[in-house]
């Protein structure tokens, strides 16, 4: 099918990828004409010669008195005469009417000015000035940044964007600058990021055996990418959209007949994956529990979900009942005795598996159905517990935590950001794959993430908006797709559709489902927590 860009429903960020194609495209047919235009400018030229001499003659001849028309006109027919009777006349005439329209139809339009223009280059010498303090030492003999110095020798490549500020800057630095330091390396990017203006987000690519520090402005993401189905294998889990320079892959959506290709943030998770857990921190309102709903939603393609939601907001009741779907638990008792019953589930499966690789047959089918246990906000029960001298549910996720990975059984963590400390060291231990949501520093990104961005962070973003970095790769900007609650009020009736539409069918009834999760009925242990549940 074609690719053409997105529909006009697609509010600014979606038009702007579309924007982006369609500029691609454009570049495209402009270099064919381009080329065109290199092949045929002899003829153009002299086209454009013969134009103008023709209306230079037509002009003398309008010019001339009508009394002296006469002459002049027998003064031409004589030239023409002679011309034709002299041998090889005509075209030698030819031949000098020619090299005249192309003397005349050459191209007299000025070059463009080389270089930046005064305000590029008083912004450029700006922000050298501002790197002088950075950048040189009394005892550099020769330095490269001094006051009043050259900053053409300090920025070998520098572009400017429409709005004449800067769109990718090359700098050179002195080799004793210290840019394996971490504080170093976030002070000059601080300053950049300053100088070159703020909101806008600055890719910081330093190669420090080069000693060239490479300045690129990013593109935002784009922010309404609807919640759909991704065209993913199994194991494959869609956390969001990032840069195209930072993965190789993209992925197809589709807007009823429209498609486009997005880099998205893929997490693999399963037998074979490092990084089989994940954990998501965000301030409130950065969009975690969306995260959650969208990773609950691509799940259920493949396996059964478990929801332990310590928020209490409702926001996973769209998922209840729903096939697939074991319970959706917001009480403490009934969090406690579901997930009890996932590490009893994982041991289980365990057992299975192993008895049956023993056996030398395949792992039996109900211990290779993926089993999603999604919690968010655990602190909340881990504080409830403390209060009320329970066991905290924390502890329970042990086991899916540490053997999950064997038994197909994948954790996935939301915790808000201010209550992180409340998080259990198992928990922190295994979720190799991290992301954080929100306005947040690069200091806040290393701590959650364990490695800091290349960018710096801006102070305003929207929700859903943050960073990912899957065990020990590169952290990605990353988008989480729009996946919001069908049941709010707030939701546009084309995303509750979105999201109704990526849902299983309801195969239990709700109010059976609440207080005993339905689909436990499959395991062992639904008894223990539907006693549990009404103790
Ligand atoms: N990826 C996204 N795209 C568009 N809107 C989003 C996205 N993520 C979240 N939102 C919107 O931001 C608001 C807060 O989202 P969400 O409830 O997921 O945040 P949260 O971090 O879980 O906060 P809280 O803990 O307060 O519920 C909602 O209105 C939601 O629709």
């Amino acid at each position: 099918m074609a690719r053409r860009p997105l529909p006009r429903i697609l509010s600014k960020d979606s038009a702007q990828l579309a924007r982006t194609q369609i500029a691609r495209s454009r570049e495209l047919a402009r270099t064919a004409a381009d080329s065109a235009t290199d092949v045929l400018h002899p003829l153009i030229t002299v086209t454009r010669g013969l134009r103008l001499l023709a209306s230079a003659a037509l002009r003398r001849w309008t010019d001339t008195p009508k009394d002296r028309r006469g002459p002049l006109l027998f003064l031409v027919a004589s030239v023409i005469l002679a011309v034709t009777l002299v041998p090889y006349g005509p075209m030698l005439a030819v031949i000098a009417l020619m090299a005249a329209a192309g003397w005349q139809g050459r191209d007299r339009t000025p070059p463009p000015p080389e270089g930046p223009d005064e305000s590029q280059t008083d912004r450029l010498q700006s922000l050298y000035e501002a790197l002088v303090p950075y950048f040189s030492s009394p005892e550099d003999p020769a330095p490269l940044y001094a006051h009043g110095g050259e900053w053409e020798k300090a920025f070998p490549a520098h572009e400017f964007d429409d709005a004449g500020r800067v769109g990718h800057l090359v700098i050179r630095y002195p080799a004793y600058f210290p840019d394996g330091e971490h504080e170093a390396r976030v002070r000059i990017e601080q300053l950049l990021t300053a100088k070159s203006g703020r909101g806008r987000e600055y890719r910081f690519a330093w190669d420090e055996e080069g000693n060239q520090l490479t300045v690129t402005v990013l593109p935002p993401l784009p922010a309404d990418i609807p919640a759909q189905h991704f065209v993913t294998a199994p194991g494959e889990t869609v956390l969001g959209f990032t840069d195209p320079s930072e993965v190789q892959r993209t992925l197809p959506l589709s807007y009823g007949e429209e498609h486009i290709d997005v880099p998205p943030v893929v997490w693999r998770t399963g037998v074979r994956s490092t990084e089989p857990h994940l954990l998501a921190l965000g301030h409130p309102g950065a969009g975690v529990s969306t995260l959650l709903r969208s990773i609950a939603l691509q799940a259920l393609q493949y396996g059964d979900v478990l929801v332990v939601d310590g928020g209490g907001t409702g926001e996973y009741a769209c998922l209840t009942g729903r096939d697939g779907v074991l319970a959706v638990e917001c009480a403490p008792s009934g969090a406690l005795a579901s997930l009890e019953w996932a590490a009893q589930e994982t041991e289980r499966r365990l057992i299975a598996i192993n008895l049956a690789r023993q056996a030398g047959d395949p792992p039996p089918a109900d211990a290779r159905r993926a089993l999603w246990i999604l919690v968010d906000r655990p602190s909340v029960f881990t504080h409830l517990a403390e209060a009320g001298g329970r066991r905290d549910p924390q502890d329970l996720l042990q086991v899916p935590l540490r053997h999950g990975r064997a038994a197909n059984v994948t954790v996935v963590v939301a915790e808000q950001s201010d209550a992180a400390d409340a998080l259990a060291d198992a928990v922190r231990q295994h979720t190799r794959a991290r992301v954080v949501l929100g306005a947040v520093t690069s200091r806040q990104v290393e701590t959650a993430l364990g490695a800091a961005p290349h960018t710096v962070p801006l102070g305003h973003v929207p929700p859903g908006r943050g960073y990912a970095r899957l065990g020990s790769g590169p952290v990605h900007r990353l988008q989480v797709p729009r996946t919001p609650d069908p049941y709010d009020d707030a939701t546009s009736d084309a995303d509750r559709q979105a999201v109704l539409a990526l849902l299983p069918p309801r195969t239990t009834a709700v109010e059976a489902a609440t207080p005993q999760p339905a689909n436990l009925t499959k395991s062992p242990v639904p008894a223990k927590a539907a006693v549990a549940e009404s103790s």
